[in-house]
Parts: structure tokens; C-alpha cells; sequence
């Protein structure tokens, strides 16, 4: 067996090209291509049914292509051990032995991971409240959910999924997910991708924002650049239509005479110029803008606030 390419900081941790990924004649994936960078946290985002876990269960080599190329940290992933033992994916539907208890898994956690961090595991344990002993099949959903958050952080895998990692967590424990994953994150960093529908509780977190539906990339960008991407223009109606015209429009809103206009991208002379003629400009949130910029009105992505 050749000796596998050290990976560099400028090899991608992952490069897709030309992916797709058909079920009969359903086509999941479609011709997808993208280059995830290492050492950001990257939100993976989108409707139900949109692509993301057979994106990602393609990517950790769980599933075939019918066609394109993979390569993650320059290699492709598919039956290679040398690529698995740098990934670790958390997903929600997650099957365990039958009589497992929670104390199984972190045990045997550092066959798979080699950075694992017991002790880590341990704090965490105390953190999320898990109850080590009992058997996995009568743990609570929010429990469930805290051993794959666990076992993500301590892992400390260089290439780290979580989908939808936290189903049945409360507001508590999601807070203290989002606060130890930038914590560790900045400590031992690695590349993250995130898939969730709560966008606005992990905005902060993410790096770069990649957008998937009916199988196609929509967007794929740094999320700074997203966040001042477009902004929200209220004022009286005719004030707001006449500083909005020959703009790009991405979502009207209104109640009598007032109007809430969100256009794409204003400069330093436009926010003056607006301010000038009396209108507020607010900040768009990235949920917000995420459906403004898809044009749609039924995202499946939920509010938090
Ligand atoms: N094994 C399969 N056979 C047939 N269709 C499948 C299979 N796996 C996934 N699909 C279909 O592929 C599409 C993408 O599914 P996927 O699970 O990747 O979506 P998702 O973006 O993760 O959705 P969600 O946010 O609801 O979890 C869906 O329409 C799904 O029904």
C-alpha cells in the first residue's frame, strides 16, 4: 500500500466535483460541486428532503456515488481507512448494539478516534446530565442526542458532520453544544460541518454558509460576506419605494403606510443617502436572508426566537 499524501493547510478537507447521487430514477444529489476549506466551522443548510445526509454519507464514504468525484483531505473516501479514521459523522438516525449503554460507546470511542479525549468525554457527561449506566434504547430523545454531541467534541476527528445533532435537546443543553463546540473549536482546531434548520442559534458559529435544495448547491459562501449582503429598508411607503427602485429586491413586507424592504447590498454613500432621506436600515439575519436569497417563503427552517 503507498504511503497516503500528508495532508497540507492548503489541501481542501474535502473537494467535491460532478456528484450525483441517484436513487431509481430520483436524483438526490445533482451535479454537485464544492470545496470545503479546513479549519472552519461550515453550516451545510437547507429544506427537508433537500440533499444534505445523502451529501454527507457520500462524502464519509457511508454511500456510493453514481457518479463524480470525492476527495476528501486528497483522497478518495470509500473503503479507505486512512481517510475514515480523520472523519467522524453524527447523525441523528444513529443505531446502536442492543444492549448498549452510554458507557459502551465513550469506551469504545478511541478504537475509532485516534485524538479522543476521555477526560473531555467525562466533563461533557456531567455537562449534558447523561446518564452513563442505562440502556441506550430507554434513554429520552435529548439524551440520545447528547451522546452523539459527545461523541463528536471528544473525538476531536479532524473532519467532524453533526446532522441535526441536537433533536430533543432543550434550549439549555443546545446553548452549552453551540458554547463547547466554539470553545474546543479554537483550542484544537478542525474542519466542522454543521447541518441544522435552527439557523439563527448557530449563525454565530459558522465560517461559511453552503446552501443545498432539490440536490443543487444554491449558495456557497463566506458567511461575513452573506451578513452584510443585504439589508432591510423601513420607512413610509413612498420613501421606501423610491429609494428601493432600480434595486435588487429580495423581499417586500408592509402594513398600511409603512414599508420593510430587503434589498441586496447598499454601499456607505446609499446607507447615507438613506439615512438622509429618513429611512431605517436594520440588519438582516442570516435565516432571514438565507430565505430571502432562495426565494422562499416555506424553508422548513424553523424560528428559535
Ligand atoms: N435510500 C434512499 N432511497 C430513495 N430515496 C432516498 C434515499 N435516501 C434519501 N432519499 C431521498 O433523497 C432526498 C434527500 O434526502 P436527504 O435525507 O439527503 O435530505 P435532507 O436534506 O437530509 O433532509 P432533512 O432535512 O429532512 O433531514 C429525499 O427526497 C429523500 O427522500
Amino acid at each position: 500500500m503507498s504511503a497516503a499524501p500528508a495532508p497540507t493547510s492548503i489541501t481542501p478537507a474535502v473537494q467535491v466535483s460532478g456528484l450525483t447521487k441517484r436513487f431509481g430514477s430520483f436524483t438526490a444529489i445533482d451535479d454537485v460541486s464544492l470545496t470545503i476549506t479546513p479549519g472552519r466551522i461550515h453550516g451545510l443548510l437547507g429544506r427537508n428532503g433537500a440533499g444534505k445526509t445523502t451529501l454527507m454519507q457520500l462524502i464519509t464514504g457511508q454511500d456510493f456515488a453514481t457518479q463524480g468525484d470525492i476527495h476528501v483531505f486528497g483522497e478518495k473516501p470509500t473503503e479507505n481507512a486512512r481517510v475514515l479514521q480523520n472523519l467522524c459523522f453524527i447523525k441523528e438516525s444513529q443505531r446502536y448494539p442492543e444492549d448498549f449503554q452510554p458507557k459502551h460507546v465513550l469506551r469504545s470511542a478511541p478504537w475509532f478516534f485516534e485524538n479522543w479525549d476521555a477526560e473531555y468525554a467525562e466533563q461533557l457527561v456531567d455537562e449534558f446530565r447523561l446518564p452513563l449506566t442505562r440502556r441506550i434504547k430507554k434513554l429520552s430523545r435529548g439524551q440520545l442526542s447528547a451522546i452523539g454531541v459527545i461523541v463528536g467534541l471528544a473525538s476531536r476527528a479532524p473532519l467532524t458532520f453533526f446532522d441535526e445533532p441536537y433533536l430533543g435537546l432543550d434550549a439549555v443543553a443546545r446553548q452549552l453544544f453551540y458554547d463547547r463546540l466554539l470553545e474546543d473549536f479554537s483550542e484544537h482546531p478542525r474542519t466542522v460541518v454543521l447541518s441544522t434548520h435552527l439557523i439563527d442559534e448557530v449563525a454565530n458559529l459558522l465560517e461559511h454558509v453552503i446552501v443545498i435544495d432539490q440536490g443543487r448547491i444554491l449558495m456557497d459562501e463566506d458567511a461575513e460576506t452573506l451578513r452584510t449582503s443585504a439589508t432591510t429598508v423601513v420607512g413610509p411607503r413612498e420613501a421606501v419605494d423610491e429609494f428601493v427602485h432600480a434595486r435588487d429586491v429580495l423581499h417586500r413586507d408592509g402594513i398600511g403606510g409603512l414599508a420593510s424592504v430587503t434589498v441586496a447590498g447598499l454601499s456607505a454613500s446609499e446607507r447615507s443617502q438613506a439615512a438622509a432621506a429618513g429611512l431605517e436600515l436594520a440588519p438582516v439575519s442570516l435565516q432571514q436572508l438565507i430565505v430571502r436569497r432562495t426565494d422562499v417563503r416555506d424553508t422548513g427552517i424553523e424560528q428559535t426566537a
